[in-house]
């Protein structure tokens, strides 16, 4: 199964500046020859990958890129300047066609890879170019050629960077229509969505992230029950699950008994996925009932160290704050290497102690957060510190930590795990 992101894309290269027709004119030399320069050449349209791209929707508000033309020729045999390329940032994995001919033009893959996928016009020859034996004056310049143009057809496999689970009408679907332009069908009987959606998510800072809405999953999927076993594969390629849980429980179930059916059977499935950070996410809030669950909800979330909204999909509310968390979450994604043979074998203990982190004091009076989760922790958060991940030590230099960790009951020498705490912090 595929998903391709489908866009038009106008390109034109800039023309060659004109050749020049002149003549020198000096203090005694009463005829000088000709001195016409030459035209600079047109800029190219240059596809270039860059890695903050994931999505082809900046194409959709901006289809037109133009290069700059070459500067004319002039006098005294001085040539135009070249025109600059005109750089057009695409994501890794984007194919670019000839919309006439339907010719791949380009198939960018790597991050800095870059084609030219419109060539600039040469620039016209000035009159000196052609002076000869039979001609020593030629009065004529050559015009710059013209840039190429062409219509393009860009297209981008996806991928999803984040996935829905949860039971089936919780409002997964509904989430996915709420946040973008992806239109899945909604209804209030089970397995609605049998086939994954994807959606693409702006962000509130220009960039986007891809949202997989899969069926939903009920107990007994890791087994094959229901729909979601065969869609499971995909959330295993996500970055970040969004738990859904249906906050109002008018179907009759407990959405904490939810929480942990689900992730039962997600463990079940694949302990990669089990593995994957999980935000709850608390529907319907617009529901009178919601009311009673969203406290237990919120505490289940606090136990399980995990970060939590309450959203309705239908009334809108909440979704921005959900959607601008996911995306500096995803911002400050770290890959995780890809685990050997050996290590695939999944220890709970050791990953439990490889999400302690322990808080102590330095001299200057920081608060030092030291252990294996860094990496993680420092994902988690705004702060990007690479040297902090490498040396997995990190300084908060944060005011008022010092009530913040006490409101949570951490103290100076704890080791504590990391969903403990809370990283949305700033400086
Ligand atoms: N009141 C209320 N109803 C909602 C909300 N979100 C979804 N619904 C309703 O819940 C029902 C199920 O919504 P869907 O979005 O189809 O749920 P789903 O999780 O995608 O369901 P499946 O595809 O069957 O797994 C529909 O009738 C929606 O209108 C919400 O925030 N508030
Ligand atoms: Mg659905």
């Amino acid at each position: 199964m595929q998903f391709i992101d489908k866009t038009k894309v106008i390109v034109k290269a800039g023309d060659g500046g004109h050749g020049k027709s002149a003549f020198r004119r000096e203090k005694f030399v009463p005829k000088g020859g000709p001195a016409g320069g030459d035209g600079g050449r047109g800029g190219d349209i240059v596809f270039r990958v860059d890695q903050n791209m994931n999505t082809l929707l900046d194409f959709r508000y901006h289809r037109k890129f133009k290069a700059e033309n070459g500067e004319n020729g002039d006098i005294k045999n001085q040539y135009g300047k070249n025109a600059p390329p005109c750089i057009v940032k695409v994501p890794p994995g984007t194919t670019v066609r000839d919309e006439e001919t339907g010719e791949l033009l380009a198939d960018l893959t790597e991050v800095g890879q870059e084609a030219v996928i419109a060539k600039g016009g040469r620039g016209g020859r000035g009159n000196a170019k052609f002076a000869n034996a039979a001609n020593r004056a030629p009065t004529f310049a050559e015009f710059g050629e013209p840039g190429e143009s062409r219509n393009l057809v860009l297209e981008l496999k996806l991928l999803a960077d984040v996935g829905l689970v949860g039971y089936p009408s919780v409002g997964k679907s509904s989430l996915v229509a709420a946040c973008s332009a992806a239109r899945p069908e909604i209804a209030d009987y089970h397995f609605t969505t049998i086939t994954p959606v994807l959606g693409v998510v702006k962000t509130d800072y220009e960039k986007s992230f891809v949202m997989a809405d899969i069926p939903g999953l009920i107990e007994g999927a890791a087994d094959g029950v229901g729909l979601g076993h065969d869609f499971l594969r995909h959330v295993e390629r996500t970055k970040l699950i969004l738990h859904i849980v249906d906050a109002s429980g008018i179907e009759g179930r407990d959405p904490v008994d939810d929480f942990y059916k689900i992730n039962k059977e997600l463990k079940k499935y694949s302990e990669k996925i089990a593995r994957r950070t999980q935000i709850l996410v608390a529907n319907k809030i617009d529901l009178p009932e919601a009311a009673e669950n969203l406290p237990r909800l919120e505490a289940l979330a606090a136990k399980e160290g995990l970060k939590f909204f309450a959203i309705s999909a239908a009334a809108h509310t909440g979704l921005k704050e959900l959607i601008s968390y996911v995306g500096t979450w995803l911002d400050n994604y770290v890959e995780e290497p890809e685990a050997t043979e050996e290590e695939t074998v999944y220890d709970e203990d050791a990953a439990r102690d490889a999400e302690k982190v322990t808080v102590t004091r330095n001299d200057a009076g920081d608060f030092i957060v030291s252990g294996k989760a860094l990496e993680k922790l420092v994902a988690m958060t705004n702060f990007n510190n690479d040297e902090a991940v490498r040396r997995f030590q990190y300084i908060w230099r944060i005011k008022g930590i010092d009530e913040k960790l006490k409101e949570r009951g951490i103290r100076e020498g704890q080791t504590v795990h990391i969903g403990e705490m809370e990283f949305e912090w700033r400086e």
